[in-house]
């Protein structure tokens, strides 16, 4: 078998293209959704995907702004400009860019930014609203990944599910979205016993675990719909400057079982993206008291 690839670049810029759409239809009412992110300090990936943000953002006919702080900013100076940004009327969403540099505390942080404004998902309000079902803002990753398996599968009910990964930010709401679209869900991580074989027994293998095709060939179940959510960048070739990006999967073996499997890039990560603007016009829609109008 030779897996189908399925298109995330394609997938998100179609959907921003629905969200440019909506917004338009927004700003006729008056409505212009605003987007605020922070980025603190000069890791090069997180420059290039705020960079990313602020630009799909504006394409999107939103506002987008973009603040960046030295590494050496205190605490309390971050937490002063997120209660500036929760006090602004036109901005709707807010993002804290992470990992933040060491001295900051991201728990602290999260817990800072209005939960109506927390278009990552990560304050524990949205986290508990997702975790029983009610309205939640949800974290744009997972969100992304339950698109591209819904486009692809249709309804998910009584599928087999294996999230390799724990984070807040990917592993646990993943597994709390598939659990809502009625998967069996597992969530396995890196002091699983038997990885290898719980991998196996999946349907559905998302992968969130931050090692470069840790996850091979022969632990992808023949047919299995697999989402890569790895973004490695591997040290350099001899005389090339930068190192090319891989997933946490395989990707050419894995290609040989699988049914279908998500690329790195062009996958999840321009959705992480896409949903992210969904998001900021969705917490827009709902502090002004309007429908969604969804193209
Ligand atoms: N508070 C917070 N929220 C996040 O959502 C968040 C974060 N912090 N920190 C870092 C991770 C990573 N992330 C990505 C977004 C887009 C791509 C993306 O667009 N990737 C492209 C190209 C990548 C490239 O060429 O470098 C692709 O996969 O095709 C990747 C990764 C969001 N994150």
């Amino acid at each position: 078998m030779t897996a189908d690839i399925i298109d995330g670049k394609a997938f998100a810029a179609g959907l921003r293209a629905r969200i440019a759409t909506e917004v338009g239809g927004l700003a006729t009412r008056g409505l212009v959704p605003g987007l605020a992110v922070v980025l603190v300090g000069e890791d090069p990936a997180s420059k290039v995907y705020v960079g990313s943000k602020e630009r799909l953002a504006r394409e999107a006919g939103m506002i987008s702004t973009v603040h960046r702080l030295p590494a050496d900013t205190a605490q309390a100076d971050l937490l002063a400009l997120i209660a500036t940004l929760n006090a602004d009327p036109s901005i709707h969403g807010i993002l804290v860019q992470l990992p933040l540099p060491a001295g900051l505390d991201p728990q602290a942080v999260v817990m800072a930014i209005d939960p109506a404004k927390d278009v990552d998902g990560l304050h524990p309000i949205n986290v508990g609203n997702l975790t029983i079902g009610a309205p939640a803002l949800v974290p744009c990753t997972p969100s992304g990944c339950m698109m591209l398996l819904r486009d692809r599968l249709g309804d998910l009910s009584g599928a087999r599910a294996v999230v390799v990964g724990r984070s807040g930010l990917m592993g646990k709401p993943m597994a709390q979205l598939l659990l809502a679209a009625n998967c069996t869900v597992t969530v396995a991580h890196s002091r699983t016993r038997d990885l290898s074989e719980v991998c196996r027994t999946a349907d559905i293998l998302v992968a969130a675990v931050g090692r470069p095709r840790m996850i091979g060939g022969d632990w992808i179940r023949p047919g299995a719909t697999v989402i890569d959510v790895g973004i490695n960048r591997l040290p350099p070739e001899p005389g090339q400057e930068k190192g090319r990006l891989v997933g946490d999967v395989d990707f050419d073996a894995a290609r040989a079982v699988a049914a279908a499997i998500t690329p790195v890039p062009g996958g999840v990560g321009p959705m992480t993206i896409a949903c992210l603007l969904d998001n900021t016009v969705e917490a827009a829609c709902r502090a002004a008291g309007l429908e969604r109008q969804r193209a």
